[in-house]
């Protein structure tokens, strides 16, 4: 009777995990053929932009090609240079640098038909040009542009192109700049790698065997490899910071007010207290400075959506030389930074004390219980809707580690967390992030917010403006690691947790990059922090 029993349950099982598999199988055939369609028409982009860059000469390619952010722009506001030239230009170079390092989704084919069309209004002599006149612009893959897929790396996203474009684009198209490219991301976004399976693996410009960092990895990539001269990145735990480190380039997060983000489809919908947010990234802080300074000109955002407040930028606070006071830490006694890291802030701590501020040693409180929280809200649901997503796709094998954490149930989690912290402490801590219940989830929410005016309180008190810290734990790593390594977040979540404006500046040297995050507070809305 029990030998039948256990027969029929495991007959049973087979057929099920038989049904499951066959189903499963039948899907990734599917997916694998959608793929093979995406790849060729980034193909034909690829193939068109090339077609476009060739109709522009060498020489004029070449003296575009050598110019600075500030000399392109005077240029093209002045009339030397034409808008159709720079696009050609930065196709061309983005050409190369993706075959350096696999960076680009998609040109964007109508980037030509717009640049010919500001040359055209230019031609009358009572066209008065917008301030971004010609400007061509990457943006990353999810990044709302209309026409065109925001997959975020998932196949069954492919082939659904948006009607829409973001208010970010809308108001960059209205200021004259031209999206000429998409940049990849890895999949599901929540990772600082950068490998999906639609547009593979993104490369360090450097060395094939790293990461260029992610999300934002396509425009680090590009952008560093000098493909491009200005795009738009997102970061909800360190995407436009942790690329920004890993590549010498340089980029900011303003606080997720700042900018609209109506349409825009994060790793997460409804997760309402880790903000995430777009920003400028490029090899120059003055390049961000002015895209800021543009965009902040004016209270358009908040005309387009009434959830950005109407505050605009403040070029008195951000030409000001009142030295401030700045809190450094090398070590947020969660996760030691490895010497490189930690001497970039030494060294940047110098050099702000030689321009006369104050440096004075503060360790943000509780990291350890901060990077549960974050993890935990960032989430949302302990990764259901992300591994329900990648159960219906094909999953990067590079994100296979934080896949699997993901399907394994929270009470299991929860159960093997007391044995496993004895060997390896910070997983065992990491074991207990996802959420169990909604009750539990409720207390996170209230002590996140507990802790954002804890932080504040401490800094009012001791009258801090900034503070400067380590981007990440390593200089880039190789491709795998960032899925095993999600504890290395913690220098950078926590200025999502804390919705602070937060950037990576550099050195023009990518080899002496100096990286810095810096709290609104005291400058709230202004911009001073990314001097
Ligand atoms: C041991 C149990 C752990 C459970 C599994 C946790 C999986 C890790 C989840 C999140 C990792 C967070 C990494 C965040 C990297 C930065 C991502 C980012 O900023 N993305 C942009 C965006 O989402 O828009």
């Amino acid at each position: 009777m029990i030998l039948l029993l256990l027969t029929t349950v495991l007959a049973l099982a087979a057929a099920y995990f038989y049904r499951f598999w066959s189903v499963r199988e039948k899907r990734q055939v599917e997916l694998r053929k959608i793929v093979e369609r995406k790849r060729a028409e980034r193909a034909e982009s690829v193939k068109f932009a090339k077609q476009s860059a060739e109709k522009l000469d060498v020489e004029t390619r070449n003296k575009i090609a050598s110019l600075e952010y500030s000399e392109l722009k005077e240029g093209l506001q002045s009339g030397t240079i034409s808008c159709i030239d720079a696009v050609r230009t930065y196709y061309f170079k983005a050409i190369q640098a993706n075959e350096k390092t696999n960076s680009v989704c998609m040109f964007v084919k109508e980037a030509e038909q717009w640049a010919m069309e500001w040359d055209e209004k230019a031609k009358d002599p009572e066209f008065k040009k917008p301030p971004m006149f010609g400007l061509p612009m990457s943006l990353k893959e999810c990044v709302p542009l209309q026409g065109y897929d925001q997959t975020r790396g998932f196949v069954q996203d492919t082939f659904h192109p948006t009607e829409t474009d973001a208010v970010l684009v809308q108001q960059l198209k209205k200021l004259g700049a031209i999206p000429y490219v998409q940049t990849n991301v890895p999949q599901s976004l929540l990772s600082y790698n950068c490998s999906n399976p639609v547009f593979g693996t993104t490369n360090h410009p450097m060395d094939k065997s790293r990461t260029s960092g992610g999300s934002s990895g396509g425009e680090s990539a590009l952008i560093s490899a000098d493909g491009s001269i200005l795009g738009i990145g997102g970061d909800v735990g360190g995407s436009i910071r942790i690329p920004c480190a890993y590549t010498g380039t340089t980029g900011i997060k303003p606080s997720h007010l700042r900018f609209s983000h109506r349409g825009v489809c994060g790793s997460v919908p409804g997760r309402p207290l880790i903000n995430s947010n777009d920003g400028p990234m490029s090899t120059r802080v003055e390049t961000n400075v002015d895209f800021l300074r543009t965009v902040w000109a004016d209270t358009w955002i908040t005309e387009q959506d009434p959830y950005v407040p109407p505050v605009t930028w403040n070029e008195e606070a951000y030409k000001s030389d009142k030295k401030l006071k700045i809190g450094y830490y090398t070590d947020d006694g969660w996760f030691t930074p490895t010497p490189v890291c930690q001497r970039a802030v030494m060294e940047a701590k110098q050099i702000l004390e030689d321009a006369g501020h104050t440096l004075v040693p503060f360790r943000p409180p509780r990291v350890p219980e901060v990077l549960i929280m974050f993890l935990r809200a960032v989430c949302v649901d302990a990764g259901k809707f992300l591994s329900n997503k990648l159960m219906n796709d094909i999953i990067d094998p590079l994100l296979y580690t934080q896949v699997v954490l993901w399907m394994v149930p929270v009470r299991v989690q929860r159960f093997l967390a007391s044995f496993i912290r004895v060997f390896f402490p910070r997983l065992g801590n990491l074991m207990n992030a996802m959420t169990l219940s909604t009750v539990e989830l409720r207390n996170t929410y209230a002590d996140i917010e507990a802790y954002r005016s804890e932080m504040a309180a401490l800094m009012i008190d001791q009258k801090i403006d900034a503070l400067l810290c380590p981007v990440t734990v390593t200089p880039a790593l190789p491709h795998v690691a960032p899925s095993k390594l999600f504890a290395g977040t913690s220098y950078t979540g926590i200025f999502n947790l804390l919705d602070y404006a937060a950037g990576k500046l550099s050195k023009h040297n990518p080899f002496n990059s100096y990286p810095f995050l810096f709290s609104r507070i005291r400058q709230c809305y202004s911009c001073h922090e990314t001097r």
